[in-house]
């Protein structure tokens, strides 16, 4: 497997699994399976729901020496009502007591957003906390002890842009290590990959297929779908594979990690074995011109009448 390392010699495996909408009484027997057949990065969240049931299964298949806890590398994310420097503790506590793990490889703030800390989901501007109130650094500084407290090993942002990535660093002095954001074929955040690498941050894609199972609320009637796009399918068949797995080895092949969900055992399979396709710089150049910069998961939803946040100043576009 093709992965990224960090400075300090910690590599983080390219192709991971997503857990986003896996659901509670089916994650289980998913994890278990992708251990089984090689996945050894997976992505969490407090907010999805299942953190309890992953770290059971992660701890069955360590105590059945199918894996061990080095070889793992666990993303986790503190939600939008634990910003305030008081909570992040407790809130990265519980993740580690639901994952039954007594570190993470990777900590990530969810969202450049703060909730009231009783809001899981905001339905009024009234429930939304101002950034001018928890500052986005306050959040971060609480990361970055986290880390000095060995918490995690490593420690990132996600939905972030450019200027705020530079906000937090300028008031803390420290880098994010990752940045996790949505980037697949039709969004492909060239200005943003260009500026990570040169400042030696990772990027990880999230939604790379298109994440056609949120919730129907979140879909726009008429949406580009990435398996409908005939150079994708071209390609595919070219190379005698499928299109997700195109779609998964041009983020690996960009030096990205990509994050696939699926609880389906023959996807799991050729969603891991994608990390090994290599693709020409023809066909890279054909998947780079596939960009129409359409995003997926569009940040409205935070967006609520009587808060200060807008479109513009969530992803400062
Ligand atoms: N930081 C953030 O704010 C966000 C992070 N994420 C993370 O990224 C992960 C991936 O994004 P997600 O939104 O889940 O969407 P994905 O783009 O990974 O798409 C998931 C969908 O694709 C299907 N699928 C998986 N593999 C294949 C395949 N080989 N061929 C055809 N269909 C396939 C899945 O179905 P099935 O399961 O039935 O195979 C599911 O319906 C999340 O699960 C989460 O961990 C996602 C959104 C936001
Ligand atoms: O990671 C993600 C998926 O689930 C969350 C909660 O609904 C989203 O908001 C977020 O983008």
């Amino acid at each position: 497997m093709k992965h990224l390392q960090f400075n300090n010699g910690d590599k983080m495996p390219a192709l991971g699994l997503g857990t986003w909408k896996s659901a509670k009484g089916e994650v289980y027997e998913v994890i278990r399976k992708a251990i089984e057949i090689g996945y050894r990065h997976f992505d969490c969240a407090f907010i999805y729901g299942n953190e309890h049931e992953i770290g059971q299964a992660i701890s069955d298949a360590i105590k059945n020496n199918e894996v061990t806890r080095n070889e793992l590398w666990i993303t986790s994310k503190l939600w939008n009502n634990r910003h305030k420097k008081e909570h992040i503790q407790a809130a990265v506590e519980v993740t580690l007591h639901d994952l039954q793990l007594d570190y993470l490889d990777l900590y990530l703030i969810h969202w450049p957003v703060v909730h009231k800390y009783d809001v899981s989901y905001p339905e009024n501007g009234s429930e939304l906390v101002s950034l001018n109130e928890v500052p986005l650094s306050e959040t971060w500084q609480g990361l970055v002890e986290l880390k000095e407290k060995q918490l995690t090993k490593h420690i990132g942002v996600s939905n972030f842009s450019i200027k705020k990535i530079n906000q937090i660093t300028e008031k803390t002095g420290v880098l994010p290590e990752v940045l996790q954001l949505e980037s697949h074929l039709f969004l492909q955040q060239k200005q943003i990959l260009s500026f990570t690498q040169e400042k030696g941050i990772f990027l990880t894609a999230f939604c790379p297929l298109g994440s056609a199972d949120r919730p129907a609320s979140r879909i726009s009637e008429g949406e580009p779908k990435l398996f409908e796009n005939q150079t994708i399918i071209e390609i595919a068949q070219e190379k005698q594979q499928t299109p997700a797995q195109i779609m998964l080895a041009w983020a690996v092949n960009r030096g990205t990690s990509v994050i696939p969900k699926s609880v389906n055992p023959q996807r799991l399979k050729e969603n891991l074995a994608s990390a090994d396709i290599e693709l020409s710089s023809t066909e890279m150049a054909k998947l780079n011109d596939l960009d129409i910069h359409y995003r997926y998961i569009k940040g409205d939803f935070w967006c609520l009448k009587g808060s200060d946040y807008t479109i513009e100043n969530l992803w400062d576009e």
